[in-house]
């Protein structure tokens, strides 16, 4: 494989982070979260960062983390659910990586996510929010490079076929 990084992305709750602890320890490659990243740089919680901050400052970290880590090697990096929004974050992980995105159907990611009532962008009606939220960005992750729907498929089994398309 030419590419030297795994980048997950996808809206919350599609299992980036299971999925990519499972290639990693797969692969032997490290895991790494850029939604932690941010958290330990700003000694925050995202929620925090938003509430302090604002989401545009948090957008900001967000793409200046991806730029950076991205500059590493033999990494499964999953992405913050927004991180695919900004056109430069989008091009930096094409370069840097192998871009899989994953989904899930709206019933299955309000079920996920419905059991960490942290993320500020699903607080309250959860139902709507998301609902409201993956309309909006129903394009958002139509750029990379392999697409996976993640609502019947086991965690190995999504990790298999991602490992499949690398070898291509
Ligand atoms: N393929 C799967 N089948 C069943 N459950 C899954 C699958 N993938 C993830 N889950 C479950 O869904 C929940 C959310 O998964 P995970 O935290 O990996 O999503 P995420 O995309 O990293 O979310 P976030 O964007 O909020 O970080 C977890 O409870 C996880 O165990
Ligand atoms: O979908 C989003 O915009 C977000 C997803 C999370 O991963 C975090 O990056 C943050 O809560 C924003
Ligand atoms: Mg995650």
């Amino acid at each position: 494989m030419s590419k030297s990084n795994i980048v997950l992305v996808g809206f919350m709750g599609t299992g980036k982070s299971t999925v990519g602890k499972e290639l990693s320890n797969r692969l032997g490659w490290t895991f790494t979260d850029t939604d932690t990243l941010i958290e330990v740089q700003q000694g925050m919680p995202i929620s925090e960062i938003f509430r302090l901050h604002g989401e545009a400052a948090f957008r900001k970290a967000e793409s200046d983390v991806i730029e950076t880590v991205l500059k590493g090697e033999r990494q499964i990096i999953s992405t913050g659910g927004g991180a695919v929004l900004a056109e430069q974050n989008r091009t930096n992980m094409l370069q840097g990586g192998f871009v899989v995105a994953l989904s899930a159907s709206a019933e299955t990611i309000i079920q996920r996510v419905s059991q960490d009532q942290t993320r500020p962008l699903v607080q309250g009606n959860v139902e709507e929010r998301v609902k409201t939220l993956l309309q909006t960005r129903k394009h958002a992750y139509d750029f990379a490079e392999l697409i996976i729907d993640t609502t019947q498929h086991p965690v190995s089994a999504i990790a298999e076929l991602i490992m499949e398309h690398m070898k291509k």
